[in-house]
């Protein structure tokens, strides 16, 4: 058995070569900080690192996947930012692919770590994964991250380096972005809405490009989405939060979902669709906005549809046409809940989002939705244009123009169609003299007010077939 003495000389001979060690790295940390690029740096901390993890008086800061109930975006940009710093050096990754995505995703496993240097700091990442129970015993993950480096670079650290962590995840997004659509799902009955947004890709083909629409409003919506994602600093200097609102209002198949999605495209935005139906209360809806994340859009279509709202705020339970079985105060979802919750928007703690209202009857709608402020953008998507056909005409038959785009033009002129119409009409050709005729048959028709103008009898078939399906 060693005697206290030998034991207490071998600890200090350990220690006295521990500081030894710990000396010799930080030498060397210095003169690379010097010398040699961040790269290399980050690489040889890797090796040194791996061998003696600890430097100095070291901080850690912890970054968890959620808080509470909200996505923690620290954690999401952390990870993607990771991604590029995974070497083949590491023992074990984790790689996801979702059915739709185009890449694949490498992220560490718990346990790896991975060095960075920002401005001469010396930083060690490392990805954790705790379990714990739940009250039912069973079992649950809890993801994080944590980042070690010298305590004295703390402020340092989260002030710029964080910072610029989340810029470059956002680049890195922004170039790789598929955006996603998030849902409510089928929740009716269920009452339990924590974590209910559900996602699938967006995959929705959309562009401002193909997009038939007064050709001035599209210009002034797309710069109103540039300038709104390009003013940060401004937002923040004013004091405002770096919140947007839109109306679309509209007759049915004029393009009012489809410039939904040709925004999401265009800003690289997630869509999170808002089914009013499926939310239950006020609270549910406070907690749904809480765990909507930075750059999205959030969609509330067919809002004229409030006024079920009021009829459940005032009428209880046996109105509710949903057969939610809603008794007592507090446990409705009325329309100042809704109000709370677009304000709530423009005063919560996330940036970047976009709430876009779609309504066919902008008349029907409570006035205090549309009071200034609360929508900054009233979007008038009408019946199809001579300008909105050539942008129907390129996309569906690839020409520019045609011996009856005249003809076209005028009977647009007289009659009401929309651009869901006459898109239909033109996708039953390949051949655009075949396809073009039978628009201009259809607009007469309309024209009429019949369905049965000179046509021959497997025309007039097929069109009544297909009106008495609109
Ligand atoms: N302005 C448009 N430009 C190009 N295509 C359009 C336009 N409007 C409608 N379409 C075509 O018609 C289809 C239906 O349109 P969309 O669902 O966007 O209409 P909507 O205004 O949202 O209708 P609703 O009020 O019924 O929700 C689209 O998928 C698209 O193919
Ligand atoms: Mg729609």
């Amino acid at each position: 058995m060693p005697s206290t003495t030998s034991v207490l000389s071998t600890y200090t001979t350990f220690t006295a070569t521990t500081m030894l060690v710990r000396g010799v790295i930080s030498e060397i940390q210095a003169i690379t900080s010097q010398l040699i690029p961040n790269r290399l740096q980050a690489l040889l901390l890797s090796k040194l690192g791996g061998l003696y993890p600890n430097w100095g008086s070291q901080m850690t800061l912890i970054i968890d996947d959620y808080e509470g109930y909200s996505f923690n975006e620290l954690y999401e940009a952390s990870q993607i930012y990771l991604q590029t710093k995974i070497t083949p050096s590491m023992e074990r990754l984790r790689v996801s692919k979702g059915s739709k995505d185009n890449k694949v995703a490498v992220t560490m496993d718990k346990g790896e770590a991975v060095f960075d240097v920002f401005e001469g700091i010396q930083l060690r990442w490392e990805a954790t994964c705790v379990e714990t129970k739940d009250e039912n015993g069973g079992k649950t993950e809890k993801r994080g991250i944590e980042l070690s480096f010298h305590s004295k670079y703390m402020e340092k650290v989260i002030n710029s380096y964080l910072e610029y962590v989340i810029e470059t995840s956002k680049a890195i997004q922004e170039k790789n972005q598929v955006v996603k659509l998030f849902s409510l799902g089928d929740m009716a009955g269920s009452g339990d809405m924590d974590g209910s947004w559900g996602s699938t890709n967006l995959d929705h083909p959309a562009t401002f490009d193909k997009l038939a629409m007064d050709p001035a409003m599209k210009k002034e919506l797309i710069d109103d989405l540039d300038r709104f994602v390009r003013r940060r600093d401004f937002y923040k200097k004013v004091g405002k939060a770096w919140k947007r609102g839109y109306l679309l209002y509209g007759p049915p198949g004029t393009g009012k979902s489809s410039l939904i999605a040709a925004m999401a495209n265009y800003l690289k935005f997630n869509v999170y669709d808002l089914e009013l139906s499926s939310i239950y209360n006020n609270s549910d809806l406070r907690r749904l906005l809480v765990s909507i994340r930075n750059r999205s859009i959030i969609v509330i279509e067919d809002i004229d549809c409030t006024i079920d709202i009021e009829n459940r705020q005032a009428g209880g339970h046996d109105q509710d046409k949903g057969g939610h079985d809603l008794q007592g105060k507090g446990h409705e979802l009325t329309l100042s809940g809704l109000l709370n919750f677009i304000d709530g928007l423009w005063s919560s703690t996330g940036d970047e989002r976009i709430i876009v209202f779609t309504t066919n009857n902008k008349e029907k709608l409570d006035p205090a939705l549309l009071r200034p402020g609360r929508m900054d953008m009233h979007i008038h998507m009408s019946y199809c244009t001579p300008s909105g056909f050539r942008v129907l005409a390129s996309n569906y038959l690839d020409i520019t123009s045609h011996d009856l785009f005249h003809e076209i033009d005028q009977l647009m002129m007289e009659v009401e169609a929309t651009p869901a119409e006459i898109a239909e009409e033109l996708m039953r050709s390949e051949d655009a003299d075949i396809a073009l005729e039978g628009l201009v048959k259809f607009l007469q028709n309309k024209k009429l007010g019949s369905g049965k103008l000179d046509s021959n009898g497997e025309e007039e078939g097929f069109k009544e077939e297909n009106e008495s399906n609109e």
